[in-house]
């Protein structure tokens, strides 16, 4: 493990519906440490929701101010930076976070994740079938979360489980 990594900030990243949003906040408010997500960030710059984004700028207009949000908050204090499920697919942004921090991957089965989306409308990615969605969008970015430091099947986990485990991992590598 690089020790550099440890006074920097801890990244989320994962499919949708792993969690991310949720447990950052949880850690954010354990560790006492000012929290982003990226989504929310690149909402209030836009004063647009993701999905009028999605609709007025399509995808790539959305990557483009994912990928400037995230440039953007990595020059920030150290800080939980929570991710869209997507960031992963360029590898700018990969190449980003696996520089300023320590990264942490969730992940969660296809059937877990389609019980916590189920009825979801703030995701466009994940509009029609939903279950075949989620089987398409694993196998698709299953391996772009590869490298990631740690991960975390939070399958049946609360919420506070998994921070607590996160903070643990955390927590035994600041220790060296
Ligand atoms: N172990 C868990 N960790 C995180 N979220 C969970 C967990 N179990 C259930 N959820 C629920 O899953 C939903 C999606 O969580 P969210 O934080 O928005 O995911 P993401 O940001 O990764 O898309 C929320 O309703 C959350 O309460
Ligand atoms: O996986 C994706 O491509 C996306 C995930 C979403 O974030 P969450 O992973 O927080 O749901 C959000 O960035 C957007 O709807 C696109
Ligand atoms: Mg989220």
């Amino acid at each position: 493990m690089n020790h550099d990594r440890i006074g920097k900030h801890i990244l989320l990243i994962g499919l949708m519906g792993t969690g991310k949003t949720t447990v950052g906040r949880i850690l954010a408010e354990e560790l006492k440490r000012p929290l982003t997500d990226t989504d929310e960030a690149v909402e209030r710059m836009a004063k647009q929701s993701i999905p009028t984004l999605f609709r007025e700028e399509g995808e790539a207009g959305f990557r483009n101010r994912e990928t400037r949000v995230l440039r953007d908050v990595l020059q920030y204090s150290p800080r939980i930076v929570t991710t869209g499920g997507g960031i992963v697919l360029r590898e700018e942004n990969r190449r980003l976070m696996a520089q300023a921090g320590w990264v942490a991957a969730l992940e969660a089965s296809a059937e877990e994740l389609y019980q916590r989306l189920q009825g979801d409308q703030s995701r466009p990615l994940l509009q029609g079938d939903l279950r075949r969605r989620i089987v398409h969008l694993k196998r698709e970015r299953e391996s772009l979360y590869d490298f990631a430091d740690v991960k975390l099947d939070t399958t049946g986990e609360s919420p506070q489980e998994t921070a607590s485990r996160i903070i643990l991992q955390w927590r035994r590598l600041s220790r060296g």
